[in-house]
């Protein structure tokens, strides 16, 4: 069983797993260790973490060590605690590339037990500030699995993730790096590409930004994230990531020689075939991606017009797992709530129409 944790690396995932794990009733206690000492308060006032220790202290008894810290330093943590620990303890990672963590570890950890782990949820944000106790409720987190692989531990880290809501899907690292280039690697690419792009544009006219809409919004959003965490990842999957980008180019460029020649018809085809696509996409099931049920809500414009939805819905001890503001007019505005399950939005719904709110589905 699993009782004490320790989490090296206590900043967005990890505190987000130390309040998720907190929460499981056998877990007695989770020990926090980091290099930023503002960081490791956080987290203790959050109650991310129970206790903050040393790196030699906090991993020597306990059941599980998860390292969530980027990618480059991942394998010289783990030759670094080697000596301290159990070779009953579990060793995982959260890193958001595996091959080479994962070939790397296998060959140093000996008798010890590693496992990879990746959990397909996030944020732009860094540090405790931004950790969320639900931000792996019904999302895919990915084991990885080869010929060395501990099947009790496997299973053993298989339970205790379900238990905090997850959906464990388990990959060969290759596979899932391979996947992962394509579903998050070349996405952050582009949305750091377009980004630089405005930049260009408002550097000649300043008013360009204020002609930011949905769409911008919504394709550079994870432009934000922490430049460090993407570089390792870049530089760790290289190589798909390379492959990706050519693929990339070339749709890129049949797009433009259709628009160059103003090719009608063929672009017309081209766009319909890949919004049919885009829809087919499974996003309300459970699938590859996690799901994202929403609510579009009407708001007079009144004070606490957002605040009286949260509380109402927080009473009613459904979680929100996101808001967005979409319009904001004279006579009031509208907002986007996100939920992690079919049944919080259903019941938010229900509640949201009781009390005579103008809400539909999405
Ligand atoms: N942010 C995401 O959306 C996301 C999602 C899935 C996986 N990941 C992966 O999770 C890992 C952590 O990402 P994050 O978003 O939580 O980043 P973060 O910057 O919020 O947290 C990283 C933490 O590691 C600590 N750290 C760095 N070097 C250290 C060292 N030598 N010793 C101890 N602590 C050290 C930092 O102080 C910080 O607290 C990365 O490997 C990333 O690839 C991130
Ligand atoms: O910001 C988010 O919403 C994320 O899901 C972050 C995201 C991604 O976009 O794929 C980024 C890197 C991780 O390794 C996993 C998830």
């Amino acid at each position: 069983m699993i009782k004490r944790v320790a989490i090296i690396g206590v900043g967005l995932i990890g505190s987000s797993l130390g309040l998720a794990l907190g929460d499981i009733k056998e877990v007695e206690e989770v020990i926090g260790i980091d290099k930023n000492q503002d960081y490791l308060k956080e987290a203790l006032d959050i109650g991310a973490i129970d206790r903050i220790a040393t790196l030699e202290e906090g991993v020597r008894d306990v059941d599980l060590i998860i390292i969530a810290t980027p990618v480059g330093i991942i394998k010289d943590l783990v030759v670094e605690i080697l000596p301290y620990i159990r070779n009953e303890t579990i060793i995982t990672d959260v890193g958001s590339t595996k091959s080479t963590i994962v070939r790397e570890l296998e060959g140093l950890v000996g008798d010890h037990i590693y496992i990879g782990g990746h959990p397909m949820t996030g944020a732009e944000t860094s540090g405790p500030s931004g950790a969320d106790k639900y931000l792996f409720e019904n999302a895919i987190y990915v084991l990885t699995e080869t010929k060395n692989t501990d099947q009790d531990s496997l299973e053993k880290l298989k339970n205790i993730l379900e238990r905090i809501g997850s959906q464990v899907l388990i990959l060969s690292p290759e596979s899932h790096d391979r996947m992962v280039a394509v579903t998050s690697h070349l996405p952050h690419l582009i949305a750091v590409n377009l980004m630089s792009v405005i930049e260009q544009f408002s550097q000649e006219d300043d008013k360009v930004t204020s002609l930011i809409a949905g769409g911008f919004r919504d394709t550079t959003r994870i432009a934000a994230g922490d430049p460090v965490m993407w570089r390792d990842i870049f530089l760790n999957n290289r190589e798909m990531v390379l492959e990706t980008i050519n693929i990339f180019e070339e749709r890129l460029a049949s797009l433009k020689e259709l628009i160059l020649k103003e090719e009608r018809e063929s672009l017309e085809q081209t766009l319909a075939e890949i919004r049919d696509a885009r829809i087919r996409l499974p996003m309300k099931k459970k699938g590859l991606l996690p799901s994202n049920f929403e609510l579009i809500i009407t708001l007079k414009d009144e004070p606490n017009a957002i605040g009286r939805v949260a509380s109402l819905l927080g009473d009613a001890e459904i979680n929100i797992q996101d808001i967005e503001v979409l319009k904001v007019r004279d006579e009031g505005g509208t907002i986007r709530l996100s939920f992690s399950q079919e049944e919080k939005q259903e019941k938010a719904y229900r509640l949201l129409k009781e009390n005579n709110y103008k809400v539909i589905k999405k």
